[in-house]
């Protein structure tokens, strides 16, 4: 009898392929929603724009051999998922709004798909970045990558997080704004919520720590709200380099088999952006903008990752939480007031 894991395991896989999200040990699916909304507009307007990835084959998979499991056309935006049923070679082609093929360098992808959602978070509207796929595609190196080198430049291999905060820097000191900066960075661990940037208590113990409750609220205006979170603030890049260093360290990963270091949980990085704009007479006008950048835990086939006991409950728990989520999505594009 199949378990309700296994049951949430496989309706995640079901969702993935009949909600045309192709997906793939070799695929990596960015989905993004931008929330417009802001002082001025009082209607909140989704658009979903859908982003493929395709990362490159590492060097195990060189080595074995893996064969080629889905090919990218970058012109037409397609993304074919090879399949042979029955000796007879079964395309699935999906489109995208933008595919990036497996040489696709991290800046290109920031600049083409990121950079023009950032210049909208510092217009003033809040905006979100889903890094979604199957475990081990490249969400995180997609999210993360490298942070910053000492001397503060961006690597070549820096991903969407560090590219966006300095992003957001080079534009507020370029424009000579008054303005401050907070972040957040937090993740969702089978229930539980934890601040990845809460300073070490070294006196206390993991059990003492959790105590210290957070957990996510409904703020009475529609808004949901992450109660007991502190936001930091910020005044340079480098702190926030250092403060994400120190929250990356501290998310829950494991070795999979399909994944050396693979992460566990969903993590949230949010940066929060109030810059002071002209006064017209006595009143003074505050922009607000708010950027999350949403790190998912994998989608999982818990027989090819190797979970068992309490891995497969927790592979369960990320599936059941990713279904509900593309749920939620599928929701929003259709603008349906319940979720089926
Ligand atoms: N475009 C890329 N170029 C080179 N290496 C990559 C690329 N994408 C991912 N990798 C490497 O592939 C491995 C898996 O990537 P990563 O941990 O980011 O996957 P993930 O999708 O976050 O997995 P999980 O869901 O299990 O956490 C890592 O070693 C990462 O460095």
């Amino acid at each position: 009898m199949a378990t309700l894991e296994t049951k949430a395991a496989n309706q995640a896989e079901d969702f993935q392929i009949e909600s045309r999200y192709c997906y793939d040990m070799l695929a990596q699916i960015k989905l993004e929603v931008r929330q417009l909304k802001n002082q001025h507009i009082q209607d909140s307007q989704f658009v979903i724009d859908r982003f493929s990835n395709k990362r490159p084959l590492n060097d195990d998979e060189q080595r074995i051999n893996v064969p080629k499991a889905i090919t990218c056309n970058e012109s037409k935006r397609e993304v074919s998922v090879l399949q042979n049923v029955a000796n007879k070679q079964v395309d699935k082609v999906f489109t995208f709004d933008k595919v990036f093929g497996p040489k696709a360098q991290q800046r290109s992808i920031y600049d083409q798909a990121i950079s023009p959602i950032v210049k909208e978070v510092l217009d003033g509207f809040n905006c979100t970045v889903f890094a979604y796929g199957h475990t081990g595609t490249g969400k995180t190196y997609t999210m993360e990558g490298e942070m910053s080198n000492k001397a503060g430049e961006l690597p070549a291999e820096a991903g969407i997080i560090p590219r966006a905060v300095r992003q957001i820097f080079d534009t507020l000191e370029g424009q000579n704004a008054d303005y401050s900066v907070k972040v957040t960075f937090w993740e969702l661990y089978n229930k539980e919520i934890t601040n990845l940037l809460a300073s070490e208590e070294p006196s206390k113990s993991s059990e003492e720590r959790q105590k210290k409750h957070v957990s996510l609220m409904e703020d009475g205006k529609g808004c949901v709200v992450v109660r007991g979170l502190e936001e930091e603030a910020v005044y340079s890049a480098t702190d926030i380099y250092n403060l994400l260093e120190r929250g990356a360290a501290r998310r829950r990963t494991t070795d999979t088999l399909l994944n050396k270091r693979s992460s566990r949980s969903h993590s949230v990085f949010t940066i929060t952006i109030h810059v002071k704009e002209m006064t017209v007479g006595d009143e003074e006008l505050i922009k607000c903008g708010k950027l999350n950048l949403v790190d998912l835990a994998g989608s999982e086939n818990i027989s090819r990752s190797g979970a068992r006991e309490a891995r497969a409950r927790e592979a369960g728990e990320i599936n059941k939480s990713l279904l509900t989520l593309g749920r939620v999505i599928t929701a929003l594009v259709e603008h349906s007031f319940h979720i089926a």
